[in-house]
């Protein structure tokens, strides 16, 4: 049996993700979890002739969605609205991740957990500190999904150059998800070559890609179908590895760097941080490998020295939420 919850399932990015998910033949129970209109959502979708099943769990049913999960995707919380940040988000996502790891943590403790709820830069570590208050961290198996970052580089390299295949040209994303952490590297995509004006402005349209849509749905929210599209590519990527146990398969996410202690040692010597996006290849369980850091150009070292403090404040903030919440 491979259960896949989906807790925020109702809302913008969590209805167009379970559509997304319940075409795939690797789940065989799709769980939707959200404190509003859950089990409208699974009516509605159990109608769609796949083998999966398909249940929906009310605000006061989170244990029994959660039950026995292979993997759990976050989108829940409340997405920004113009002249906020990521960060803005804190407040209240903070509280209802931390809720929902104490019962990922009860009812499902080695689950693959994949965080799309912001700020991801945070709530990944809210989720770390949970769990190993339970004893069930295992960092394999955490992830913070930032692959709209990765599809918003391919199609708007794309958009320069229509002679490649936005589709298979991956580009490498590092750093985190918000703002200055978000450092794309465009200088590793085979065949291309940008001038410095083409490279400020791709930098900077994709460090502010969330921002574009927030200011375009104009007070309606951020990113969702987007982001149910980048949130099913990464779910899938995980599934066929840990259940199809396909090979080879690298998407850049956010993840704990102790997940490969030997392969991260010297940058955590170097940077003090303990989560970082990164090309990750994914195996039967979950994280086999983080890739060596590509070689930089020295545009994006500078982006890199930019994106590092920044990102130790944000994982300090997470982790603090959990260890010592005086300091928040
Ligand atoms: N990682 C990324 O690249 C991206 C992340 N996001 C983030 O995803 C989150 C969700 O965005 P949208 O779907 O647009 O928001 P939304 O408001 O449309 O949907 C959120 C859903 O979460 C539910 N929810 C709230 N508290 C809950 C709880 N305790 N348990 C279960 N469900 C709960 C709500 O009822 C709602 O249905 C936001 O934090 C947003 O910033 C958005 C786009 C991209
Ligand atoms: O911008 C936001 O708030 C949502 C998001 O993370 C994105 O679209 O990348």
């Amino acid at each position: 049996m491979v259960k896949v919850v989906v807790c925020g399932a109702a809302g913008g990015i969590g209805q167009p993700l379970s559509l997304l998910l319940k075409q795939s033949e690797l789940i065989t129970h799709l769980a939707l979890y959200d404190v509003v209109n859950a089990p409208g959502v699974a009516a509605d979708l159990s109608h769609i002739n796949t083998r999966s099943t398909v249940t929906g769990h009310g605000k006061e049913a989170m244990n029994e969605a959660l039950q026995g999960a292979h993997t759990v995707v976050i989108p829940a919380g409340v997405p920004r609205k113009p002249g906020m940040t990521r960060d803005d988000l804190f407040k209240i996502n903070a509280g209802i991740i931390r809720d929902l790891s104490e019962g990922i943590a009860r009812n499902c403790p080695t689950a693959f957990i994949l965080v799309i709820s912001n700020p991801v830069n945070s709530t990944v570590p809210i989720v770390a500190e949970v769990l190993k208050q339970h004893g069930a961290f295992d960092p394999r198996r955490v992830f913070g999904i930032s692959t709209l970052d990765v599809v918003r580089s391919s199609r708007f390299v794309y958009e320069l150059d229509s002679s490649i295949d936005p589709k298979s040209t991956r580009v490498t994303v590092i750093g985190g998800h918000s703002g200055v952490t978000i450092v794309p590297v465009l200088s590793k995509i085979p065949g291309q070559k940008f001038t410095k004006d083409q490279l400020d402005l791709l930098t900077h349209r994709i460090q502010y890609g969330g921002d574009e849509v927030v200011k375009a749905k104009d007070g309606a929210g951020s990113a969702t179908l987007s982001m149910a599209y980048a949130g099913a590519r990464f779910t899938l990527a995980i599934l066929e590895a840990t259940v199809a146990g396909k090979t080879g398969l690298v998407e850049s996410t956010y993840v704990n760097l102790h997940a490969d202690e030997e392969g991260t040692a010297a940058f955590r010597a170097r940077t003090h941080l303990e989560y970082f996006a990164q090309d990750v290849e994914f195996g039967r369980e979950g994280v086999s490998k983080i890739l060596p850091l590509p070689e930089l150009s020295a545009y994006e070292q500078a982006l890199l020295d930019a994106a590092v403090p920044e990102l130790k404040v944000n994982i300090n903030k997470g982790t603090a939420f959990i260890t010592d919440a005086s300091k928040i």
